[in-house]
């Protein structure tokens, strides 16, 4: 794994009046629920700890109301904690002077918005061009880092139009074009994709994955989609609460769901889709069989390939081509059927 670029240390958030005086209660325990009955002050985030690695994408998942956005919006400072760190670059942001967060949030984080968030009054240019415009770019520059940027999007030939004669999918096509203008390193996506149509939001996730293949930024992406979040996040972290519950990669939390409330969020999952060969493999030396497969290859279609040998087992391949393990088609069948854990061993949830 990378080098973490963000790190969130111990931090909490609480609405209302006077948070710090209720903050030693919710430090020793009190719930949600008794914060507000007792002190009528709402608990949004408890004692969160992230590490968000450089160049990879990280998902923030959870259902309405578990502290997703006020999360989110910590990392550029559009709230301000109750308590606790934010580091980026091994700076503590929250020690930043009001100049310093405007420098930072023109050049080093970009964010990314469920409604798009783009100007109704100005061409699709202009709104791309916006970011690059208040980093006090020159007009000509702008101009044409901006019609880049359309280009890599999809968007090429639309400069000229308002957003309100784009649809939603093109819309949020801008948006992105936007925030990747600026070079910012991290971009801050809170559900950019929720307002889509189902085939609008795969297309876009697909815009987004490639992308990132080849620019490697650091994405903090939010979404209350679980879908989502197994085929975007390199990792997940799942918060219940304003508390993370769980976080680890796709495969970690579907393999070793920590309580009910994890695997009730993972249960109806197509697993054949996400859960790859290496998770179920054997690991160590390679058996006689002349079927290689890679280690990420999806169960769903390793089960085919390895169906279709004699010895029903294949060697499992790391990306460089190396043996790392063995996988039969009773491992795959296992891994598709049930939880199993990487080791083999079945998981309790109570
Ligand atoms: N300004 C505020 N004042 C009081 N309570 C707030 C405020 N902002 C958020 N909250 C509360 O904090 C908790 C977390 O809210 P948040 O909006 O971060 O959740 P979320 O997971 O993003 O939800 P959604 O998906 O519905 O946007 C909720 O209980 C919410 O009511």
């Amino acid at each position: 794994m990378s080098e973490a670029k963000i790190r969130i240390e111990n931090l909490y958030k609480i609405f209302g009046p006077n948070p710090q005086s209720v903050l030693g209660d919710v430090q020793h325990g009190m719930s949600k629920q008794e914060l507000l009955e007792k002190h009528s002050h709402v608990l949004g985030l408890k004692d969160i700890n992230i590490n968000v690695p450089e160049r990879e994408i990280s998902v923030i998942m959870g259902l309405s109301g578990s502290g997703k956005s006020t999360l989110i919006r910590h990392i550029n400072r559009l709230i301000e904690p109750t308590s606790g760190r934010i580091v980026i670059d091994d700076q503590d942001i929250l020690g930043m002077s009001k100049d310093e967060l405007i420098e930072f949030r023109r050049f080093r984080a970009s964010m990314v918005f469920q409604k798009f968030g783009l100007h109704v009054h100005k061409t699709v240019a202009s709104n791309v061009a916006y970011g690059l415009t208040i980093q006090g770019t020159p007009e000509a520059e702008s101009k044409e880092r901006s019609k880049k940027w359309l280009d890599r999007v999809g968007l090429s030939g639309f400069e000229d139009h308002y957003p309100s004669q784009l649809s939603g999918g093109m819309q949020q096509r801008v948006g992105l074009a936007r925030a990747l203008a600026t070079d910012a390193q991290i971009l801050l996506m809170d559900e950019a994709f929720s307002a889509l149509d189902p085939l609008i939001r795969t297309d876009m996730q697909g815009v987004l994955l490639s992308l990132q293949e080849e620019l490697h930024k650091t994405i903090v992406f939010i979404t209350h989609d679980l879908d989502e979040a197994l085929r975007i996040g390199d990792t997940i972290a799942i918060l219940r609460d304003g508390a993370v519950i769980q976080q680890g990669t796709p495969q970690e939390i579907i393999l070793h769901p920590v309580d009910d409330y994890i695997y009730d969020f993972i249960k109806d999952i197509n697993r054949s889709r996400v859960i790859q060969t290496k998770s179920v493999m054997t690991p160590g030396e390679a058996v006689d069989s002349s079927l290689t497969l890679s280690h990420d290859l999806v169960l769903e279609e390793a089960i085919q390939l390895v169906t279709a040998t004699e010895s029903m087992q294949g060697n499992v391949v790391d990306e460089n081509g190396e043996v790392i393990g063995s996988v039969s088609l009773e491992q795959i069948v296992d891994g598709i059927a049930r939880p199993v854990a990487a080791s083999g061993d079945d998981v309790q949830y109570r």
